[in-house]
C-alpha cells in the first residue's frame, strides 16, 4: 500500500455552530461549508477548507455517537482523528490487518461519498486513523 495525501483532520466539538464561528472569526477561514447530518456515522459534519487540506468539524448526532466518549473526556472538544487517502480501500484494509493493526469494522461510505474505515489508535501510535478511498474525480 502507498499512503496518499492527508485528506482531513477531524476535530470533535460539542457545538458545530460555535466552532464555525471560531474558524471564521479567529482562524480567518473563508471557505466553510454548510453543516449536514450523517446519521450512518452518528455525527453532524462541517468542512472547513484550507489551501492544502480540510478540517472536519464533527458534533455528536444521536445517543450512540462514536464521539460521545471522546467528548466526555474532553468536553471542550479537540483533535479527534486524521484521514489519509488510498487508491483502493480493500487493499488498504488487508495491509493494516496484515500489520496486526485493528481495523474497526467494515468499510462504509464516509462524508466524501467514498468508502472509509478507522484503525484503532492504540495500534497507530495513539492517533485514531481514518483511511479513505480517493474520490474518482481526484485521480
Ligand atoms: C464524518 C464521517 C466520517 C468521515 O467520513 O470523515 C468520520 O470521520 S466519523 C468520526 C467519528 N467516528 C469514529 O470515530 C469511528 C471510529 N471510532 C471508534 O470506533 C471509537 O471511537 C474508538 C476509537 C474505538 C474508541 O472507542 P471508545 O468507546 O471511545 O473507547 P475508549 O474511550 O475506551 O477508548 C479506548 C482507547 O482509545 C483511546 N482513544 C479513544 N478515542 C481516541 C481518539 N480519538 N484519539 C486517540 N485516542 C483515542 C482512549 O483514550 C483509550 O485509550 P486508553 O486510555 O489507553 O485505554
Ligand atoms: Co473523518
Amino acid at each position: 500500500m502507498i499512503l496518499g495525501r492527508l485528506n482531513h483532520v477531524g476535530v470533535a466539538t460539542p457545538s458545530i455552530d460555535a466552532s464555525i464561528a471560531f474558524y471564521r472569526d479567529v482562524m480567518g477561514a473563508t471557505a466553510i461549508g454548510e453543516p449536514f447530518d450523517l446519521p450512518t456515522q452518528g455525527v453532524r459534519v462541517c468542512f472547513v477548507d484550507t489551501p492544502n487540506t480540510q478540517i472536519e468539524l464533527i458534533e455528536p448526532l444521536g445517543d450512540t455517537s462514536p464521539i460521545r466518549a471522546f467528548l466526555a473526556k474532553s468536553p471542550a472538544g479537540g483533535q479527534h482523528h486524521v484521514c489519509y487517502e488510498v487508491p483502493d480501500i480493500h487493499e488498504a484494509k488487508a495491509w493494516f490487518e496484515a500489520k496486526g493493526a485493528r481495523v474497526l469494522g467494515e468499510p462504509r461510505i464516509g462524508a466524501h461519498g467514498t468508502p472509509i474505515f478507522f484503525v484503532h489508535p492504540r495500534d497507530m501510535g495513539g492517533v485514531l486513523t481514518e483511511i479513505m478511498e480517493t474520490p474518482k474525480e481526484a485521480h
